[in-house]
Order: structure tokens, then sequence, then C-alpha cells
């Protein structure tokens, strides 16, 4: 039971000219189900911070109030459950079952009570292993599950979820929209975040949209506020239903094969199981390959693989001779510059992979290790500012971005450097329609031009639109609990 209040709530991150949010009035009564649409870097997430009582005073500008029940939220932040858009995040403990106890804990919920309560949230989300297992060794959506568990299994009064569902393979996402339409108390009050929404409509209760400027740009019930602000909401880059994708025009022929894998397997030194059990795998030119299957089944682990950034365990990864250009022996072996102008990788998380202080270095980075001159590395650089939609962030850290921004300029970084093989994992993550939109066109046009692109994706219309060919890896281990 959590009555939510915004009163004129303005947020400016430090550093930032623009204000994230601003002037912004919403009372959300107790119990009611709002899901909260807006374009890549709207303000979602920093409202989400907002109320969770986590946007620390020293971090950025504030304006106007958020409470719950009347209460600041800064002090009722222990009436609140959040899972973060980047859920690797809020994992703090080395164990599984400790990580999910550790907000009970918190809540000085007693001890007895404490186990069973951990074992049915993980339940819930379909975790699919023991209290004891490392939260260092989870798959993208494991970790996901595992935040989700840890959010319900405190019972809180506001839950406040962001893109809950964006890792997780179609049964994860349904068990999810299982929890909310039936293990989640009625009264809870509850804020989600998704980008795509037909699966979302029908467990909340009202629509609200964050416009540009820091305001609210729609609000109402479902069944009306697409009707009644549908072009705007499209025009801003929300996914309204029924507005069609644009096509786009059918692929070539693939050509020759730039690299095969053979019985390519992969273990972790010390694990008692493959992380990618043997495969074989063709990438070819002009063709975009989509890689899917079930949290855990080894895709980003392929990913890696392909991308020459690990080696086999066991089995062979061959480059073409004309890929590798003067480079010996397999991917995983050559220079890192040779490796990043040829097959460029993008990671499931892109943080990981930023390595400058601003977001237009970022791009120029690998275009300028591939001795492109100047010139041409400053036209290649503006051009992706432009069509990522990055420009007006061109001097910002990259890890203060949001996290759609985050993951543009990760794929624009690999595709920078022009390399022939693109492997990118989960490419369109926290995408708004227009964002989205500009991402396929720009890898459509690279696979056009005889990029190969490999696409690990949870994201059925990155399937329906782009992909030419899919490869599905089996499933988790399961049982272990
Ligand atoms: N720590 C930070 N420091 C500076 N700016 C930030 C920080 N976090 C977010 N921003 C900026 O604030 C704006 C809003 O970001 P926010 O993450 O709230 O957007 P969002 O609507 O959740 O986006 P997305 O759909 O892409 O996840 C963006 O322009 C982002 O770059
Ligand atoms: N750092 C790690 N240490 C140990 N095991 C790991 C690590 N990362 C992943 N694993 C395990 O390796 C297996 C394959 O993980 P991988 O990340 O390749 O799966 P995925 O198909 O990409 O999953 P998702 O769809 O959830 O992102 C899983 O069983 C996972 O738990």
């Amino acid at each position: 039971m959590v009555e939510v209040q915004v009163r004129d709530l303005g947020w400016r991150h430090a550093g930032r000219r623009e204000w994230a949010l601003r002037g912004l009035d919403l009372t959300i009564p107790s119990g009611q189900r709002v899901l909260l649409l807006g374009a890549s870097g709207s303000g979602k997430s920093t409202l989400l911070r907002a109320l969770a009582g986590l946007l620390a005073a020293d971090s950025g500008d504030g304006e106007g109030e958020a409470l719950l029940d009347g209460v600041p939220v800064a002090r009722a932040r222990e009436r609140v459950g959040i899972v973060f858009q980047d859920p690797q995040t809020q994992l703090v403990l080395s164990r599984c079952g400790d990580d999910v106890a550790f907000g009970l804990e918190n809540r000085g919920v007693p001890p007895e009570r404490i186990w069973p309560q951990v074992a049915r949230a993980l339940r819930r989300v379909g975790f699919p292993y023991h209290l004891d297992h490392s939260t260092a060794a989870l798959s993208g959506g494991e970790q996901q599950r595992l935040a989700l568990a840890g959010a319900l299994a405190t019972d809180p009064g506001l839950l406040l979820l962001d893109e809950p569902t964006a890792n997780l393979d179609p049964a994860g996402a349904a068990l999810v929209r299982t929890a909310l339409a039936e293990a989640v108390r009625a009264d809870t009050t509850v804020v989600l975040v998704e980008h795509r929404i037909a699966a979302a409509l029908p467990l909340v209760d009202r629509v609200v949209a964050l416009g540009p400027g820091g305001g609210l740009l729609a609000d109402g019930p479902p069944e009306t506020v697409f009707a009644d602000h549908g072009p705007a909401l499209a025009a801003a880059g929300v996914w309204v239903p029924g507005h069609p994708l644009p096509r786009l025009p059918a692929a070539g022929p693939a050509g020759a094969p730039l690299l095969s894998a053979e019985k390519v397997r992969y273990r972790r030194h010390g694990a008692d199981r493959d992380a990618l059990p043997a495969v074989d795998a063709v990438v070819r030119e002009g063709e975009a390959l989509a890689v899917v299957g079930p949290n855990g089944g080894g895709k980003s682990t392929l990913a890696l693989l392909l991308g020459g950034l690990i080696a086999p365990t066991s089995g062979v990864l061959r480059a073409a001779e004309d890929l590798a250009a003067g480079l010996d022996g397999p991917p995983h072996r050559w220079p890192a510059t040779g490796l990043s102008a040829r097959i460029g990788s993008v990671f499931q998380n892109p943080e990981h992979q930023f390595v400058r202080a601003n977001v237009r270095d970022e791009l120029a980075l690998g275009p300028r290790l591939a001795g492109h001159p100047r010139e041409h590395v400053d036209a290649t650089v503006d051009d992706l500012l432009d069509r990522l939609g990055l420009a007006a962030l061109a001097a910002a850290n990259p890890f203060t971005l949001s996290g759609g921004q985050a993951r543009r300029l990760s794929v624009g970084a690999a595709l920078a450097a022009a390399p022939r093989v693109l492997v990118l994992d989960e490419p369109t993550f926290g995408q708004d329609r227009n964002t989205w939109i500009a991402l396929v066109q720009l890898l459509a046009g690279l696979r056009d031009a005889g990029a190969a692109i490999v696409a690990v994706t949870h994201d059925d219309e990155l399937l329906a639109t782009l992909a030419d060919r899919v490869m599905s890896l089996g499933g988790p281990p399961t049982g272990e609990r």
C-alpha cells in the first residue's frame, strides 16, 4: 500500500545542461499499476531512481519533491523494491541465495522466515540454480531473474521495474508477467518501464509517457491514451500498438564464409559444465545471422568466441584467408587492433567496453587505430553521432548515458572501423521505436554492403526484420535445486 506523489519534480544530472525531468506532477494511487513510456533518454530510469530515493544530492540538481504516503522518498526506501535496467549493478553478494536474502535481512525479517521467502521468490522467476550458486557466474538473463527475485522477496509496497524482461527468453518474460498479474499483492503499487508494450498493456491500469523536456507527454488508461495521443507518442519514439515498422529491402544472396566454427565448445576454468556445448556455425558475407535460445544457453559465450575474444576449449574457429589478410592463426590470437578492424564486437553489457572519456572519442577510437586519415575519422564519427541520435551527447562521458544511449554507442563504436564481421550481443536492447529503426537500418546497410552480422537477440522484431538465418542454442542446466 503506497501512494506516490510527485510534485514539480526536476532533476538535472551533474555535468549536463539539459534537465532529465522538469516540472513533473504525478499522483499514483495505492495499488495502481503504471506503464511508464518515453523515448530513449526521456528520463524513465531517472524517475524510477527518484521514486526509490536513489538520486544523491551531490550527483545533480534537484527540484520539487517525491513522496510515498506523504513521506519523502529518502525516508521510505525500505518500502520500495527496484529492478535496475542493468541488473548486474544491483547484485552485491557472492552467493545467489544471500543476494536475495540481503533485502529481507536489511528490513529485519526474522531468520526463520527469510529462507522460505527467498526460495519462493527464486521459484517465481524460474531461477535454475542452487542458493549457493555464484552471482558472478550468471548469464545476463539469469542476473535479471535474480534481481527480480530480490525485489519480489521483500514484498514491497512500491515495485519499480526498469525493463525487467528485456534480457529474458520468452518463458522468463511470461513468468515475470505471471508474477505481476498474480504473485504481487493486489495493493502493491507498480511502475513498469518497457519499450515493447503489447505484452505489458494487459497488466497495467494506466499509461504515463514522458516527453521531451522532462514533463508528461500523455497520461491515461491504456484504452484511451493511444487513441487520444497516438501520433504524438509515435513521433516521440514510443512503440505505439498498430504502427507497422518500415519494411527493409530484401537481402541479396549470402556470400562466402568469413568465419567457420567446427565443434567449438567452451568451459570456464574450474567450472563443472560447458558454458557452450560443442556447436558448428558459419558466418557469411552479406548475411545477418541471428542467435536465439533460452537464458543461459550459451549465446553470449558463442558471441565471444566468434568475436575472437576467448579461445575455444576444444574445436576450431577458422577465418577466411581474405579476412585474416596477413594475420596468422585463429582470431583469438590476432593482436587487438588487427582484430577490431576485422571483427567488431558488442558485449551484452555496453559499459564493459567503454574506454574513452567522451562519446566522440569512443566512436573515433576504432577508425583511428585502424589508421584511417583524420578527415575520414571525423566524417565517420559525425555520421554515426547523427544516425544514432547521439550528436547532443558527443562530449558526454559514456558511463553517464541512459541504457538505450549506451547500447547505441557500443554498436556505433564496434562498426566505426568498418569491420567485415560484426558480432552483436543484444544490439537493440533499450531502444525506442525511432532509435530501433535507425539502428536496424544502419545494420542492414552494412549487411547489404557485404558485412557479416551476427546478432544474439531476444527481440522478435529484429528476427522478423533483419535476420536472414537463425541459429538456436539449447537449454540451460535444470534441476540443480
Ligand atoms: N549519471 C548520469 N550522469 C549524467 N547524465 C545522466 C546520468 N544518467 C542519465 N543521464 C542522462 O539523463 C537523461 C535521461 O536518462 P534516463 O536513463 O533516465 O533515460 P531513459 O528514459 O531511462 O532512457 P533509455 O530508454 O535509453 O534507458 C539522458 O539524456 C541521460 O544521458
Ligand atoms: N562469468 C561466468 N562464470 C561462470 N559461468 C558463467 C559466466 N557467465 C555465464 N556463465 C554460465 O555459462 C552459461 C552460458 O552463459 P551465456 O551468458 O553464454 O548464456 P546466454 O545464452 O547468453 O544467456 P542470456 O540469454 O541469459 O544472456 C550459463 O550457464 C551461465 O550461467
